[in-house]
């Protein structure tokens, strides 16, 4: 009897679907013999442009492994990481590296910014040290400031800016070379409970305006109803 050709296409291998960020079993082993941790055990996960996910999760549970695999600053013990529809783990690390600069956005735990640099210098930054310092890059720096509420602070150093003002710019920094998939760690844990509200509804807001497959990771259950979809993280497995 011929196979359908329905049944054909559904068992096609489909590298990345339409999801921007697409986990696939993914299991990671740290440490060796009688040491060894299983960080993330057999995580599937798909996120889809525009979709905000939260994943929370106590202390040891996996979160930091989870974003560094996601990231492609750690590879996986077993499985597949699509980025954009590459597969990670087939990369070498020289490919992997451009490739995470070109389609992930970073925001740190406390910003991580620059203290020499203004807030639009931040921005700047990666495009002076790639030599595409034009206009294109001014235009973009200004509009993603405006966007998050910081373009009268654009020239303010870090110690000038409140620890909710220094996550915007780490947001908009972030977001400067258009990523398709940002990645979030703990942005609220330095700030009070207002200023976690704002930063966490301006990534909700962002993550629509620029259609980014965002992944926070945090363990503040309070800022979960600002997310798409709430996935809990527990000794590395995902649910
Ligand atoms: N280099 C390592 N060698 C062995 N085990 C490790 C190593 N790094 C992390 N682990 C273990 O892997 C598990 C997951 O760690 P991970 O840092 O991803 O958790 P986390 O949820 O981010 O924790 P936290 O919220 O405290 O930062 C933990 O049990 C941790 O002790």
């Amino acid at each position: 009897m011929n196979t359908p050709a329905t049944d054909i296409l559904s068992t096609a291998p489909d590298p990345g679907g339409t999801a921007a960020l697409r986990l696939a079993d993914v299991t990671v082993l740290l440490g060796s013999g009688d040491q060894q941790v299983t960080a993330l055990d057999e995580v599937t996960l798909e996120v889809q442009p525009g979709e905000f996910v939260a994943v929370v999760g106590p202390s040891g549970s996996g979160k930091s492994t989870l974003l560094a695999v996601t990231g492609g600053l750690q590879v996986p013990t077993r499985g597949r990481v699509h980025v954009a529809g590459t597969d990670l783990t087939t990369l070498k690390e020289k490919q992997r590296t451009a490739h995470r600069r070109r389609h992930i956005g970073y925001v740190f735990q406390h910003a991580n910014l620059l203290a020499s640099l203004t807030a639009r210098e931040q921005l700047l930054l990666p495009a002076h040290l790639g030599g595409r310092l034009g206009a294109a890059a001014r235009a973009r720096a200004d509009e993603l400031l405006t966007a998050v509420g910081m373009a009268e602070r654009a020239s303010h150093r870090p110690h000038q800016l409140s620890g909710g003002e220094r996550q915007r710019v780490g947001l908009a920094r972030a977001l400067m070379p258009a990523p398709d998939v940002l990645l979030v760690d703990e942005p609220t844990s330095a700030l009070d409970r207002a200023r976690a509200r704002d930063v966490v509804d301006l990534l909700a807001e962002q993550t629509r305006a620029h259609n980014t497959a965002t992944v926070m990771v945090t363990h503040d259950t309070e800022i979960m109803d600002a997310a798409d979809r709430v996935l809990t993280l527990r000794d590395g497995r995902l649910s």
